[in-house]
């Protein structure tokens, strides 16, 4: 379902060229969850970021759906991120103007899917229930973290890319949310590539690769 072919990724800094991404491979299957780790500044939020379609690599393929996404033309590309890609990252992104409820809706919304009873049901099992009508800024990161993974999946995108999803949590919090991500994600069928620097939690999904000097191991 998902190809990485020989991605190439690299940064103009002060001193010079840095190549963070060298030739990355890598196939996921249709519902695969995939661990992605790799030591501090070793690329892999750059990684996400590409995939996500945030970024354009400098070479390379990143085939989805059948469809290389590095080459889709700028409408086609919000298209694929609006309706296809789902984001979970530290920084969560809720809409602050917008209550919990209206956030949870709000990509779903977007995405041509709100559907009421599974957003409910998300709420539910989030424990978010007697959150709905509050603003991100009334709630705690723990709270904010259950949010912003509901309005995500409340969307069911085929790809979820969670980028240290837990990592503002302590451990029994963190793995409550991180259970919770994988059931609900495994429910839609997402397939998930999830970055994280634990290895506890990375072994609890399908796969590991490891990013070391620019190429996955
Ligand atoms: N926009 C940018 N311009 C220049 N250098 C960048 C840019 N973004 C990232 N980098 C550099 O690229 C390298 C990879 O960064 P990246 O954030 O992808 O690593 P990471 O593996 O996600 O790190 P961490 O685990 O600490 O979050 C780092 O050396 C970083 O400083």
């Amino acid at each position: 379902m998902i190809a990485l072919r020989n991605l190439r990724k690299s940064y103009e800094t002060a001193e010079g060229r840095l190549e963070v991404l060298r030739g990355i491979n890598l196939d996921l299957g249709a519902g695969e969850r995939v661990a992605l780790t790799g030591e501090s500044g070793s690329g892999k939020s750059t990684l996400l970021h590409l995939v996500a379609g945030l970024d354009r690599p400098d070479s390379g393929e990143i085939v989805i759906g059948g469809r290389d996404i590095s080459k889709l033309n700028d409408r086609d590309r919000a298209a694929y991120r609006r309706t296809e890609v789902g984001l979970v990252f530290q920084q969560f992104n809720l809409v602050p103007s917008l209550d919990v409820a209206a956030n949870i809706a709000f990509h779903a919304k977007l995405a041509g899917r709100h559907d009421t009873v599974w957003e409910n049901e998300l709420v539910e099992r989030l424990g978010i229930g007697k959150l709905l009508s509050r603003f991100p800024e009334q709630l705690s990161t723990g709270q904010q973290q259950r949010v912003a993974i509901g309005r995500t999946l409340a969307a069911r995108p085929g790809l979820v890319l969670a980028d240290e999803p837990t990592g503002n949590l302590d451990e029994a919090n963190g793995d409550a949310v991180l259970e919770l991500m994988l059931s609900l994600s495994k429910e839609t069928g997402s397939t998930l590539l999830l970055v994280t620097h634990s290895q506890r939690l990375a072994d609890r999904l399908d796969r590991q690769v490891y990013l070391r000097s620019g190429k996955l191991e």
